[in-house]
């Protein structure tokens, strides 16, 4: 992406003059408050499909100095959305060593320590991500809350190769493995409301969906992606360390969250 970031000159209260959506409507993240969701019966368990990928294939892990993206095959989808939604990639959203909140979404202000966003593309109507990432139909993004407790034995299948893509445009080639298994279990408890890409140019084009029940990764899990990323080319001086990669909660203005589930 362009030279963007999230603190400085360039950061996310600068962002609208190069990439005016940013200061537009429907964006995102949110602060989701439980007293003000509507239930909606029709919102029914996220199914997916081809999920489960086997450890023969590789996957693309890569530092873009904005954040960790895993690619994803398009053989990957959300089968039960107005249209079918394949998965284009997954990356994450975290805090620091020193201040382990980082997540995008909140929930009743609570901010938790990271967080997760798998980014799928209408390929009903568009050929790829880029093509559907300015389209009002063009995204749907699943949202997972990480929060630190047990370690996480999938999220170690990304985890273990983060020395290899410390620095902006590394990459390294990573066996595939069972995305289902970084999800929590219920896929049947989330919010859902419409919303934007959290980065420029901040598109109002994204579906989300933000699972209720957040994942656990360890401490020692969440260090080694708080201190092992940079945001700089590893010639770069002075190396700068990326963390705290979260664009602060938007406002929500008329909408309301939806969510699957009652009490
Ligand atoms: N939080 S978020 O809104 O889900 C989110 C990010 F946070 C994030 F950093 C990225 S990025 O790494 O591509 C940085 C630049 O957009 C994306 N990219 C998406 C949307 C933009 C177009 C595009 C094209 C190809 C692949 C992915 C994407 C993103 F959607
Ligand atoms: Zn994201």
């Amino acid at each position: 992406g362009g030279k963007w970031t999230y603190t400085g000159p360039h950061g996310e209260h600068h962002w609208s003059k190069q990439y005016p959506f940013c200061g537009g409507t429907f964006q995102s993240p949110i602060d989701i408050q439980t007293q003000l969701l509507s239930f909606d019966p029709t919102l029914r368990p996220i199914e997916l499909q081809n999920y489960n990928l086997s450890a023969n294939e590789q996957l693309t892990l890569g530092n873009n100095g904005h954040s960790v993206l895993l690619s994803l095959p398009g053989k990957m989808f959300i089968s039960n959305l107005p249209h079918r939604y394949s998965a284009a990639q997954l990356h994450l959203h975290w805090g620091s060593s020193h201040l382990p909140v980082g997540s995008e979404h909140t929930v009743n202000g609570r901010q938790f320590a990271a967080e997760m966003h798998v980014v799928h593309f209408n390929s009903d109507n568009y050929p790829n991500v880029s093509m559907a990432a300015d389209k009002s139909d063009g995204l749907a993004v699943l949202g997972v809350l990480i929060e630190i407790g047990e370690f996480n034995s999938a999220f170690d299948h990304i985890l273990k190769y983060i020395n290899g893509i410390k620095y902006r445009d590394d990459r390294v080639q990573i066996s595939a493995f069972n995305i289902r298994s970084l999800l929590p279990v219920r896929l049947d408890e989330y919010y859902r409301y419409d919303g934007s890409l959290t980065t420029p140019p901040c598109y109002p084009s994204v579906l989300w969906t933000l699972f209720k029940s957040p994942i656990s990764i360890s401490l020692q899990q969440f260090q080694a992606l708080a201190t092992a990323i940079y945001s700089s080319h590893q010639q770069a001086r002075p190396p700068v360390p990326m963390h705290s990669n979260f664009r602060t909660r938007q406002s929500t203005d008329s909408r309301v969250v939806l969510c699957s589930f009652q009490r």
